[in-house]
């Protein structure tokens, strides 16, 4: 949720019983989920829980028989006769067995957990990531849509398992404590109901401030995300240049500071209130356990119970006091499991428009691109990036768009690629619309290369491969393709020649120069053998001027029945296209050829002269 810098936390609202039981709507999902990571560990852990639940209900009751059977044995001492040693051991022996079996179970519990764990982390962040590629590039950009992105990998993963450990956690609680209070009954069942209701005000307390956590939580998202950011921009080689030379890491360690200063200091209330409620109201508890003990006490020096069973009452009633306790937070741990939960869920349940096309062959295959009256607004943009569009590019013909920064040229390449569907109008391949087009198949037709084409930190044969994920290792090609984008040359003369690693996040990486690195992208291109649709976003603005004069000649010679779309600030490149488009705040102004254009005398026979000049 976007909200200004600095403003305060939305203010808890009173959480009635409806909303309370509403938010356990995850946990269906969470359990299908655990149990579908792994049936064996969770029929373990389920098993285990339920014999530790009643074991500790056990223990108490042999340590009464243990206590009367030394009075018992005392008293025939003392009057001279021989106790029976036999029984007193016997029982100590039974004690010292349960309790053998209770931390068997509790240790095979953690490593069963442990386990589970580690499975479930990796079956989230996968899910997480196979919905993150499905998603279009809108929502890459959309800042809200990124922060549930965050939120739910910052805290989702080990969520379910939690909420599955607390369940049960629950029933074992309640397994020891249906258990106690059949021990307690004997005694009063008044003594039940105290020690249920002595718990009661420490679950209010959690219920209420796992709340506000949670509120809290999703308020500085947005903050938890400029923090990543920061972090990013302070500790990543490919800002330290700057950061070190402008002296920019001072400044932004202050804004890191600051914006930990914000979200701590609402933490920190937090942390205080619930702090001082939790402990007000455990004194409740405490005094609910002194009145039940001195009651009992009470009942064991009149006679009415012997001291073995005052021992086992005791006992009992501590334990099932924290069997309480341990349950309400239990079931408070589950509601703010299922909070955060929501977050997964939201992300995931995210609808995607289907990318609905099936066809692979148009009504008039050869007869290339049109674009009909195409106009594009980005989403929240008040004016269009793209107006009324025409064009129609035929195949075997290159067209160059032209345009100063920001007219338009790079959005054109998104539409025409369906990075972005048109606002208005349509665009067609062979006579059909793009977006009935098998998109995988449309795809395969097109080979395109961004400005800010992506640099992978691979080897630099993957790094060309990636260009055509079926050959993605394919030796032979990547140099059939480094060869077309002038890159197998110095790629030769690397030290494990396209083998190399690049980058300096793994050991051994290389670092190519900007020229090198735009070698790299247009090979990457290249590979697509099968495109017939060519797209060179600026490919070759760091390169040397011959070589963009050789990688032209291969993009010439290539597009005998293929289209290639060139944008380019260097006229010099961009006369030899058959057809140019000049684009002025996305609108087409001026298009015909090199001749025509000059002859027209307008804005492009402008910026060609002026750029001529500047080379005389
Ligand atoms: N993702 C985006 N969201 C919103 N607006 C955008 C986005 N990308 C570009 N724009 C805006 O759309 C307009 C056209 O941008 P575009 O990138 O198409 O220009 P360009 O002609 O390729 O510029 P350049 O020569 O600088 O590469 C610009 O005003 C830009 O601010």
């Amino acid at each position: 949720m976007a909200h200004p810098h600095g403003s305060a936390p939305p203010k808890s609202q009173r959480l009635g019983l409806r909303e309370f039981l509403g938010v356990f709507q995850y946990s269906r999902r969470a359990v299908e989920l655990v149990w579908t990571t792994s049936r064996l560990l969770t029929v373990i852990i389920a098993a285990l829980t339920l014999i530790g639940g009643l074991m500790p209900a056990a223990a108490a009751w042999v340590g009464q028989k243990i206590v009367d059977a030394v009075v018992e044995g005392a008293a025939i001492s003392a009057q001279g006769g021989v106790p029976d040693l036999q029984l007193a051991m016997g029982w100590v022996a039974l004690e010292g067995g349960i309790m053998v079996v209770l931390s068997a179970v509790q240790k095979g519990l953690n490593v069963c957990q442990s386990l589970l764990r580690a499975m479930l982390g990796h079956r989230v962040n996968v899910l997480i990531l196979e919905k993150a590629l499905t998603l279009q590039l809108s929502h890459f950009e959309d800042s809200e849509f990124y922060d549930k992105l965050t939120r739910a990998r910052r805290e989702a993963s080990s969520r379910p398992l939690s909420l599955v450990n607390r369940t049960f956690g629950l029933v074992q609680n309640g397994i020891s404590l249906i258990s106690y209070a059949a021990l307690l009954l004997a005694f009063s069942p008044w003594a039940v109901l105290v020690l249920v209701i002595g718990g009661l005000p420490s679950f209010m307390v959690e219920a209420k401030f796992s709340g506000e956590a949670f509120r809290l939580f999703r308020w500085r998202s947005p903050e938890a995300r400029k923090q990543m950011y920061l972090e990013t921009v302070l500790a990543r080689e490919d800002y330290a240049k700057e950061v070190k030379l402008y002296g920019l890491g001072p400044l932004l360690l202050q804004r890191y500071r600051e914006i930990f200063q914000l979200v701590f200091s609402e933490d920190r209330k937090l942390t205080l209130r619930r702090g001082a409620w939790g402990f007000g109201l455990g004194l409740l508890s405490t005094a609910a356990f002194y009145g039940a003990y001195a009651w009992i006490a009470f009942a064991a020096v009149q006679g009415t119970i012997s001291l073995g069973e005052m021992t086992m009452y005791l006992l009992v009633f501590r334990q099932g006091q924290s069997a309480v306790s341990a349950s309400l937070s239990s079931i408070g741990g589950m509601y703010e499991d299922n909070l955060y939960l929501s977050n997964l869920y939201e992300y995931l349940d995210q609808g995607i428009e289907a990318e609905a096309g099936t066809a692979i062959e148009g009504p008039r295959p050869g007869e290339g691109v049109r674009f009909e009256n195409v106009s594009f607004t980005y989403p929240g943009a008040k004016t269009p990036a793209l107006s009324k569009i025409d064009l129609h590019l035929v195949p075997g013909k290159s067209l160059a768009l032209v345009g100063e920064n920001g007219s338009g040229k790079t959005t054109l390449i998104k539409l025409l690629t369906r990075l972005y569907e048109p606002t208005e109008g349509r665009i067609l391949l062979d006579g059909l619309e793009l977006s009935e087009w098998d998109p995988q198949h449309l795809r395969t037709r097109v080979g395109v290369i961004f400005q800010d084409f992506a640099r992978y930190q691979m080897l630099v044969g993957e790094n060309v491969g990636a260009g055509d994920v079926d050959h993605f290792s394919d030796e032979q090609r990547w140099r059939e393709a480094a060869e077309l984008g002038m890159a197998d040359d110095f790629v030769q003369d690397m030290p494990a020649g396209y083998q190399t690693q690049l980058g300096r996040w793994f050991k051994d990486g290389r670092e190519l120069s900007g020229g090198q690195w735009q070698k790299i992208a247009l090979s990457r291109a290249f590979m697509r053998s099968q495109a017939d649709i060519l797209v060179l976003d600026e490919p070759t603005a760091a390169m040397d001027a011959e070589a963009e004069a050789t990688v032209f000649e291969h993009v010439r010679n290539l597009t005998a029945d293929r289209m290639a779309i060139l944008i380019s600030h260097r006229f010099s490149t961009v006369r030899s296209a058959d057809h140019i488009v000049v684009l002025d705040h996305g609108q087409v102004i001026e298009q015909g050829d090199h001749t025509g254009l000059m002859a027209n005398g307008g804005r492009y026979a402008r910026l060609f002269t002026l750029q001529a000049e500047g080379y005389r």
